[in-house]
This record gives C-alpha cells, sequence and structure tokens, in this order.
C-alpha cells in the first residue's frame, strides 16, 4: 500500500488575503489538482493542515476516489517540517509521498518513481535534488514511520529544517537527470503568489 500526504498548513502570506490550497485554479482549487494528479499512483491521501482549513479542503475534495483523512497540526505554524511529520503519522502505507498543496503540476510517473526508488533501495526517504542545489524534501518518498519519528525528534531539537530529520536517516538523493528521464520537471513548479497563479492558468 502506497500513502499520499498533502501539506497544506501554511499561511499563504505571499499569496495574500486568502488559503492558496482551495483558491480556484482554472476552474478546480489547486489542493484538487494535486491530490487528482497523485490519485492514480496511491492509494490513500492525508491531508495536512489546520484545523480551521479542514472544511473548506473538505469541500473542494468531494467525492474524491481514495480513502481520505485529515491529519491537523496540533500545534499551528510550526512549518513544513512539523506537517509533514504530522501527516506522514496518520498514514497506513509503509511509503508515502508527500506532495506540497502548491505544486498544481506535480506528475504521477515522477512520484511512482519516487516511490520505486525508495522501495526497491530500502532506504526511509527518496528525495529528488535539483541541478540549482535545491532539495524538493516537499515532493519526495518517505518511510512514513520512520520520517515522522525524526521529525519529532528533529522538532523536540528545535530544529525546522525538513533536510534536520534526515541526518537520522538513510536515503537517496535522486538527481534533476534522473526525474526528468521518469517524468516532467514541470511537477516541481509551485505557486506562491496571485502573479504565479495567473501565468499558471496557462498550462491547464
Ligand atoms: N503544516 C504546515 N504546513 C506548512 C507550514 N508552512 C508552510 N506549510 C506548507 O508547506 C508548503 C510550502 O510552503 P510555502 O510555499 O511557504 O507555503 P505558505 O507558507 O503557505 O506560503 P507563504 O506564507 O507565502 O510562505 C505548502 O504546502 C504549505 O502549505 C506550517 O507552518 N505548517
Ligand atoms: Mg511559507
Amino acid at each position: 500500500m502506497r500513502s499520499a500526504v498533502i501539506v497544506a498548513g501554511g499561511r499563504s502570506t505571499r499569496f495574500g488575503d486568502a488559503d492558496k490550497a482551495v483558491a480556484d485554479l482554472a476552474g478546480v482549487p489547486m489542493v484538487r489538482r494535486v491530490a487528482d494528479r497523485i490519485a492514480p499512483v496511491v492509494d490513500e491521501l492525508v491531508v495536512n493542515c489546520r484545523a480551521d482549513q479542514q472544511k473548506a479542503i473538505e469541500t473542494a475534495l468531494a467525492d474524491f476516489p481514495l480513502p481520505l483523512t485529515f491529519a491537523l497540526d496540533p500545534e499551528t505554524d510550526e512549518g513544513p517540517m512539523a506537517g509533514i511529520g504530522t501527516g506522514l503519522a496518520a498514514c497506513d502505507g509503509e511509503y508515502a509521498a508527500v506532495v506540497a498543496c502548491d505544486m498544481p503540476f506535480v506528475d504521477a510517473a515522477v512520484v511512482a518513481y519516487l516511490f520505486e526508488r525508495a522501495e526497491s533501495e530500502d532506504v526511509d526517504a527518496a528525495v529528488p535534488k535539483l541541478e540549482d542545489g535545491w532539495y524538493q524534501t516537499t515532493q519526495a518518498v518517505y518511510r512514513a514511520d520512520a520520517m515522522a519519528a525524526a521529525c519529532e525528534a528533529a522538532l523536540a531539537r528545535g530544529e525546522r529544517k525538513v533536510l534536520a530529520p534526515l541526518e537520522e536517516l538513510e536515503w537517496v538523493v535522486v538527481s534533476e537527470a534522473e526525474v526528468a528521464e521518469h517524468g516532467n520537471l514541470g511537477t516541481f513548479e509551485n505557486l506562491n503568489t496571485r502573479e504565479e497563479f495567473e501565468a499558471a492558468r496557462e498550462g491547464f
């Protein structure tokens, strides 16, 4: 069984006076676009967000075809790593793909490849790294229980970076070239501002 976690507990400050997770993106709430794109390669979906977001996200995900669970932040605004840990702790699958709610071009083929890498190499995570040096920790596959525990420990140490919990885990770096071989590099595009939303409309 493979799980997915959509991390959506951010404040969308660059977007403005609305939650970008449920913002209309060419007729569909962004979080729904993400969920629909990854649905073919997972068996369940966990959405991590704050309690005050749940209703709107539930509405956006009405009739979603897979089992759907909400994993609410026990403490809000602790950053993406806290959200990843909370989401992963609620997963039933051994491995889970984490995807940020603001990656509406996520490519299921890339996610499937990340699952294959983590599973076949029996590691705790498969994390893409782009040629610009950025690790794509919010579009990566993790062993759910191991990463959830490592996030909790890292938070307790006062860490906030997603790379901090990975320090105690065994993981593989997936290169940009490897991602490009298996899918579309547009998979990592993330939308932060209204302008980026407007520009992204063209892509659908
Ligand atoms: N649970 C949780 N998720 C977060 C938090 N901060 C960011 N995220 C999520 O992490 C992902 C990447 O974060 P950002 O692109 O910075 O999103 P954001 O924080 O909502 O937007 P900005 O306020 O403009 O930075 C998004 O999916 C966010 O929903 C947080 O404090 N808690
Ligand atoms: Mg942020």
